[in-house]
């Protein structure tokens, strides 16, 4: 595996090679006016200082292991460190869909101790929204995350409701493929460092996500580290951005933004905390349309298209003749 020498906030990786050229995101004090300038105009940008969550500087797995409870927690096992999401909602219509990950539930203590016995080939990644089954000592951490903040980018950005805060704790070496999601995020690193390759949503044209009622959707179908450019040519013009974050760090990752994150091997086991807002409500549509609203428009005629049909099997043939010859 090819790999290329990066430094980030003063710190030396080493880091796979892809086939595509990255520039680095930029990583500003949280107070910083271009920072605020660039999450305003929904740029990524890596975040320092803001203490976001500051009151869970201390988490580690034995911490997590004394204070969460006896809570069940969702954790994804894969065979290849890639976690690729799917949408269990979408395998009834997708009878042929074999999922990439297996999922189960088990308390914090028992998937720590997996990680803890280091010869399980499995690759795990501990995934749950933080709920009130955590102990007290874990609510009062959470209470005290710099919520005043976070309402403030919330309130200034107009962005929609907070959903949830997933808890994340990866084995390290675990991938998140590329996708896209179409949440607001802010993204608190507590332990580890995470890789984030990003790629603007006017890319979309060279990550080919699955069919909306694929399982997949959201998920681009080319495989970073064997991309087969028959099938999928615009991959080759590809360009990216790339950001790695380390304990303390806040990455603003925006709606639409496409992502594959990897938890960097040799600095252990990641824990991440996800701060998820959703889109707001488009008040007046402003010409020229960005891409990201260009993706929405895409997924709504593709849903509409789906629905009308009533069956998904024909879709490509109708897709192709909407297209072919008039707009190829
Ligand atoms: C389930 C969420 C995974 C996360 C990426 C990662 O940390 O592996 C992500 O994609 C996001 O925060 O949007
Ligand atoms: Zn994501």
């Amino acid at each position: 595996m090819a790999t290329v020498e990066g430094v980030y906030g003063g710190k030396r990786f080493n880091l796979k090679k892809y086939t595509f050229p990255t520039q680095q995101i930029p990583r500003l004090h949280y107070r910083d006016p271009e920072a605020e300038r660039l999450i305003e105009s929904g740029q990524p940008v890596v975040l320092t200082d803001s203490e976001l969550v500051g009151s869970a500087y201390h988490w580690d797995l034995a911490y997590l292991c004394s204070n969460l409870g006896s809570g069940q927690y969702t954790v994804y096992s894969s065979e290849n460190k890639k976690f690729k999401y799917y949408d269990e909602k979408k395998l009834p219509q997708n009878k042929d869909f074999t999922p990439p990950t297996s999922h189960s539930d088990m308390t914090f203590q028992e998937f720590a101790s997996k990680l803890k016995k280091n010869n399980t080939s499995e690759c795990l990644y501990l995934q749950q929204p933080l709920n009130d089954s955590v102990g007290k000592r874990v609510v009062m951490d959470f209470t005290n995350f710099n919520w005043s903040w976070a309402n403030e980018q919330q309130r200034k950005n107009r962005w929609g409701p907070l959903t949830s805060n997933l808890l994340l704790v990866g084995m390290e070496g675990v991938i998140t493929p590329a996708h896209y999601d179409e949440q607001e995020n802010l993204f608190a690193q507590i332990q580890g460092y995470k890789r984030f390759l990003l790629f603007d949503p006017s890319q979309f044209e060279c990550l080919y996500p699955y069919p909306i009622y694929h399982p997949h959707d959201r998920q681009s179908q080319v495989d970073f580290d064997n991309p087969d450019l028959d099938k999928f040519p615009m991959f080759s013009k590809l360009k990216g951005y790339e950001a790695i974050v380390g304990p303390k760090d806040v990455l603003y990752l925006p709606m639409y933004w496409w992502h594959q994150v990897e938890s960097l091997p040799g600095y252990g086991e990641t824990i991440s905390i996800t701060f998820w807002y959703k889109a707001a409500p488009t008040m007046k549509v402003v010409y020229p349309l960005t891409a990201g609203q260009k993706v929405a428009i895409m997924r709504n005629i593709e849903k509409m298209i789906a629905e009308a049909l009533n069956d998904n099997t024909e879709m490509p043939t109708f897709m192709r003749t909407m297209v072919q010859g008039r707009y190829t």
